[in-house]
């Protein structure tokens, strides 16, 4: 059975070319994980989503705590089986679905109880019973259970939140069952404040745990504040561990995080834009609905060579849209996913070749150019 290990395989810059090794097969970083919320990655079967090139996918505690249960999932076989993907899982620890979905929350020391967005049912989430649902899911990385402060605290504010997530850190650790291809990563917090963030990176480093997240982003304080905090934290973690920049993001967001330091992302942007009919293409953005498309016989990329874009016109994704036929969703989040997947292969040989800032460079000047 394979140890849970991130090897660094080249640098170019504060950038990254590595691979991380888990129990479920390996995964090439930097990588995008797509997110499968409830079990699914949304309007994708699973053979879809590997067909993109995605290796690792998210799953969600929070909802599968509440549907169909955590017990049920483990009788089932765990999530592995129960999705049908075989590759590797990470699963968020639920606090920052609680704080954005739940009702009635109450966020204490001992953890955060809430009352479930679905049947009004109260549940209790600890650091303990967070890692011991992500184990019961069987997740290859399970998360720490943290809070996520909203943009705008003030500095006391963020400091007595930043320094729970901490206590909550080193319960976590205590209660993650060790096993060989399994980790538990930890999350900085410390909002926009320098000296928070510095002082959680610090003291999570001191747990040398397999992995670190940076959370409390992507949260609206804007690209320029994140990239100044990961400008701040990134120097602050092992050099020889694996980040994972949570709920990022957009592709011009993702490559300069790449750039800073960065190796794992996770945005809901891919699918759920794609259900509304933004597709991302080299040349930006477009969105299907517009009736500029309605008699494009050219496909959404002339440079993708997924099957949406290798089978289908713009004209007839257009009517998909407006028409709301399933069918639209479907290949729209198969286009995105496999665009999110190209361009983080783009940025793993750009990293190999020490040509990382050339190929950023070209990356923005065909968003920037516009659709044609
Ligand atoms: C979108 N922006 C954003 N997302 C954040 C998330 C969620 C990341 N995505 C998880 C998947 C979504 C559903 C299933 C799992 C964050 N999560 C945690 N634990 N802590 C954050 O500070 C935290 C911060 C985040 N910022
Ligand atoms: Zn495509």
């Amino acid at each position: 059975m394979t140890d849970f290990r991130w090897d660094k395989l080249a640098t170019d810059g504060m950038s990254r070319r590595g691979r991380l090794h888990t129990a479920h097969g390996p995964v090439e970083t930097p990588a995008f994980m797509p997110v499968g919320t409830a079990a699914t990655v949304k309007a994708m079967a699973p053979w879809d989503v590997a067909q993109t090139g995605a290796q690792m996918v998210l799953g969600n505690t929070y909802h599968l705590m509440l549907r169909p249960g955590a017990e049920r999932v483990a009788k089932l076989g765990g999530l592995h089986r129960f999705m049908a993907w075989d590759g590797p899982i990470l699963t968020d620890s639920g606090g920052f679905q609680v704080m954005s979905l739940a009702q009635l929350r109450q966020l204490d020391e001992t953890g955060v109880t809430f009352k479930s967005h679905i049947d009004g049912s109260t549940h209790a989430l600890s650091p303990e019973r967070s890692v011991e649902i992500q184990d019961l899911l069987d997740a290859d990385v399970t998360m720490q259970l943290d809070e996520c402060p909203p943009a705008g605290w003030p500095h006391d504010k963020v400091a007595d939140s930043m320094r729970l997530s901490l206590r909550w850190a080193e319960r976590c650790q205590r209660a993650f069952r060790e096993r060989p291809g399994y980790g538990l990563f930890g999350i900085v917090q410390g909002g926009v404040y320098d000296d928070l963030r510095r002082e959680s990176a610090r003291e999570l480093s001191a747990m040398d745990l397999p992995g670190y997240a940076v959370g409390g982003l992507a949260v609206g304080e804007g690209q320029a504040e994140t990239f100044r905090v990961l400008e701040v934290t990134c120097p602050e973690l092992p050099a020889d561990k694996p980040r994972y920049l949570m709920g990022v993001g957009r592709p011009d967001d993702i490559v300069g995080a790449v750039m800073r330091g960065i190796d794992m992302f996770d945005c809901v942007l891919p699918t759920r834009s794609g259900r509304t009919g933004q597709a991302f293409t080299a040349r930006g953005p477009i969105n299907l609905k517009n009736a500029r498309h309605r008699e494009d016989t050219r496909p959404l990329d002339p440079n993708c060579d997924c099957a949406t874009c290798t089978t289908f016109s713009r004209a007839y994704l257009h009517h998909l849209i407006r028409s709301e036929e399933m069918l639209g969703p479907m290949l729209l989040s198969r286009h995105n996913v496999h665009y999110y997947q190209a361009l983080m292969a783009g940025l793993r040989g750009a990293i190999e070749r020490g040509e990382l800032t050339e190929h950023a460079q070209a990356l923005a000047e065909g968003w920037h150019a516009g659709d044609i």
